[in-house]
């Protein structure tokens, strides 16, 4: 079959990550004999130093336009150093995210045995960890639309915002996972202090009924944030809203040993987006030494999710744990030789070509 992805790479090391995810899809078509074109947009500090913004119109339409999209990674020093700069590179993630409605943000963790030793936490506590974060990705925090500064600057506010529908919606998602997995979904949220997190309780315990065989824990999110990391297994499915789907998810990478290895599924109306859940990482970028796994990992999540083909996402999951299993990997993760952002990703593709 033909498909055609559109390809963002970003800013920062958003370049080098996507170009090992492309080696890997090209394999994939070498060995299932399928065809994948390429169509490449600007997105983030790229697009804003070339067309004044940080998502173009021009790069909108690729991505309604294709089968899928691989994103890399967006930001750049020079605009986290200027709180003050009017355009910033995020916000050209965030209106892809609204313009392609991307609802659900769909960030697995799961431990690799290989790499137990590289988490600083116990092995005992995160063997056979395995959960996933199910992040609203359109609301919230993010896009209340009242926000600013006092007349004198000297205040700032920004403000949550929720609909039941918004909300329906993702928790839906949430308990159709739950109910193909072990049956359990954590609804975290702060209903002691928020009115928002309080119509997210009422919504999906008003939701419960309709999914009887499913186990409904709700949590707050404080005691949620020391839970993941004390009993990373005690978790199945969770569901949270945008910002603390975004915090917690960075904390449940250190269960895996590397904010690099985690990849991720943003499910939209109209097409669906696949991108590493770190950013642009610039001290890295151009080093050829970021890890590329969390990109190739969410190429694997674009088969599964949105190409229909899952025997091709389980042959990239193989060759990933393949590379780990010999050591062949990064610096943020080797025990021993580190190689190189590049030799990895040639690694992996040569491995689906051979096995
Ligand atoms: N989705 C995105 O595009 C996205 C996500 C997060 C941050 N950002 C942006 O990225 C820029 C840098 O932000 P930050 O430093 O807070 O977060 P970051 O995720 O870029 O990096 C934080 C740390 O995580 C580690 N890390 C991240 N990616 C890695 C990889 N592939 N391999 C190995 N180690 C990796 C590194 O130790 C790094 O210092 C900012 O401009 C921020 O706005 C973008
Ligand atoms: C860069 C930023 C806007 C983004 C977010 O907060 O959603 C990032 O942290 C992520 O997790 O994709
Ligand atoms: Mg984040």
């Amino acid at each position: 079959m033909k498909f055609k992805i559109a390809k963002l790479p970003g800013d920062g090391i958003g370049p080098e990550i996507v170009e090992q995810a492309e080696k890997v899809i090209h394999a994939i078509g070498n060995k299932f004999n399928h065809q994948f074109s390429f169509e490449f947009g600007i997105v983030g500090a790229a697009a804003i130093d070339k067309v004044g913004d940080p998502y173009p119109e021009e790069t909108h339409n690729i991505c309604l336009n294709s089968d899928a999209v691989l994103f890399g990674a967006i930001g750049d020093p020079k605009y986290d150093n200027n709180p003050a700069a009017k355009v910033r590179p995020e916000q050209g993630l965030l209106e892809m995210r609204k313009k392609l409605q991307l609802y659900a943000n769909i960030r697995p963790v799961s431990t690799f045995e290989s790499l137990i030793n590289k988490s600083p936490l116990r092995p005992e506590l995160i063997e056979g960890a395995d959960f996933m974060i199910i992040r609203e990705l359109t609301g919230g925090i993010y896009y209340g639309e009242l926000r600013g500064r006092t007349e004198n600057g000297t205040k700032a506010f920004d403000t949550n915002v929720y609909s039941k529908e918004e909300i329906e919606r993702v928790a839906k998602l949430a308990f159709s996972f739950a109910a193909k997995r072990r049956k359990k979904l954590t609804a975290i949220d702060k209903a002691n202090v928020l009115a928002t997190s309080r119509l997210w309780r009422e919504t999906i315990q008003e939701m419960e009924k309709d999914y009887p065989d499913i186990e409904v824990d709700h949590m707050l999110v404080d005691n949620a944030a020391m839970q993941i990391i004390q009993w990373p297994k005690k978790f199945d499915v969770v569901v949270t809203e945008n910002m603390f789907g975004d915090i917690l998810t960075d904390e449940a990478s250190v269960i895996t040993g590397s904010l690099g290895l985690l990849p991720s599924a943003s499910i939209g109306i109209h097409t669906s987006v696949f991108e590493p859940i770190h950013g642009s990482y610039p001290q890295a970028a151009g080093k050829d030494i970021a890890n590329p796994i969390a990109t190739i990992l969410s190429a694997a999540m674009m088969f599964e999710y949105s190409l229909n083909l899952p025997e091709a996402g389980k042959t990239i999951r193989d060759a990933v744990a393949a590379s780990l299993a010999e050591g062949f990997v990064t610096e943020d993760i080797a025990s021993g030789q580190a190689y190189k952002t590049s030799q990895v990703g040639d690694w992996i593709a040569h491995w689906i070509e051979k096995n």
